[in-house]
């Protein structure tokens, strides 16, 4: 009997987020540039008799425990195949990084692995808008609610400073905070980038439609995103997402870790990791245990 499978569960950045629409459901039209980065958490899937969820790491704290955690409800989809969770939680809850998304995806991944099946997200959508793009973990253009994702070959990757001010954001909120929702998408065809300055320029002509509501609601996303501008060598800063996590784009790998070690010293309560967007194809993978 195998010993089980460990799935990386990168978080997810949206590099833009433009609101075009509202459905008559509610849901909001999307057109966002996602792509994944290095730092996330783990699941690890052990086969068993019944299904069971441990959570640990170093924001455990704050997660559901019990049957509405997203990776639970996505393995009991799976009900011939019970396994042993152990999610490993180290990105902040509720922070516009797609933490539950990820799991929920990554937990989808291991179990069609086992399954002998392909990992197709169509079924999950309805658990979470976010799930779909997080099933591949590669960089894609989001539409629709999130049903759309269209991969994107070719983006240079960008080292960044990831920062969270330890607010918890609600996305609902945060959508429902937004007046316009007839914003304009992105060209239909994205240009090719050289090098991360070329699509940092390109980045700064578009948007996150969803920063200006989401600061008002809470300020310190604001004070994030200009405290990571005002590090030297940042090309760009930038909220994710619905909040309140942002990140700041840097040359190089040494300049990030530069910087987030700065950052980590200036606010000492933030979470704030370096790590690089992009590139995570074959982490994401499940390995054996
Ligand atoms: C905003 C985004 C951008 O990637 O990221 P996060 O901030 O969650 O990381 C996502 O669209 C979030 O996806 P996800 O968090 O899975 O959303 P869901 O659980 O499906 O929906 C939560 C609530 O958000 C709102 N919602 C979500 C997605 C969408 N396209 N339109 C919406 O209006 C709805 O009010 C919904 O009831
Ligand atoms: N595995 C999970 N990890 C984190 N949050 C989860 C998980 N499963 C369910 N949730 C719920 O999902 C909500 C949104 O959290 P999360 O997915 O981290 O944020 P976001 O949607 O902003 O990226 C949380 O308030 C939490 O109650």
């Amino acid at each position: 009997m195998m010993a089980g499978l460990r799935v990386f569960a990168p978080a997810k950045i949206n590099l833009t987020l433009h609101v075009t629409g509202q459905r008559a459901d509610g849901y909001h039209l999307l057109d966002s540039l996602v792509v994944f980065a290095d730092v996330g958490d783990v699941v690890q899937l052990r086969p068993d008799t019944a299904w069971s969820l441990l959570v640990d790491g170093p924001e455990a704290g704050s997660v559901p425990p019990g049957d509405e955690n997203l990776a639970l409800r996505v393995a009991r989809l799976f009900p011939r195949i019970a396994s042993a969770l152990t999610l490993t939680k180290e990105l902040p809850v509720a922070s516009g990084i797609g933490g539950g998304s990820a799991d929920a995806a990554a937990v989808w991944r291991g179990l069609c692995q086992m399954a002998g099946r392909d990992a197709d997200a169509n079924a999950l959508l309805e658990l979470g808008a976010d799930i779909p793009v997080c099933v591949p973990s590669r960089s894609a253009r989001m539409q629709g609610i999130g049903e759309m994702v269209t991969s994107v070959d070719g983006l240079p990757h960008l080292d960044v400073v990831l920062a969270n001010p330890r607010v918890a954001v609600s996305t609902p909120q945060i959508f429902k905070a937004l007046t316009h929702k007839d914003n304009a998408p992105m060209p239909p065809v994205l240009p090719e980038f050289f090098d991360a300055a070329a699509l940092c320029n390109w980045l700064a002509a578009q948007r996150n439609d969803l920063q200006i509501p989401a600061e008002a609601i809470a300020p310190q996303i604001a004070e994030t995103c200009q405290t990571l501008a005002a590090l030297s060598g940042c090309l760009l800063a930038r909220m994710s997402g619905s909040g309140a996590t942002c990140f700041g784009v840097f040359s190089t790998a040494e300049e990030a870790t530069e910087a987030a070690d700065r950052l980590a010293i200036v606010q000492p309560n933030w979470w704030v990791r370096a790590g690089r967007l992009g590139g995570m194809q074959r982490v994401a993978a499940p390995q054996a245990l």
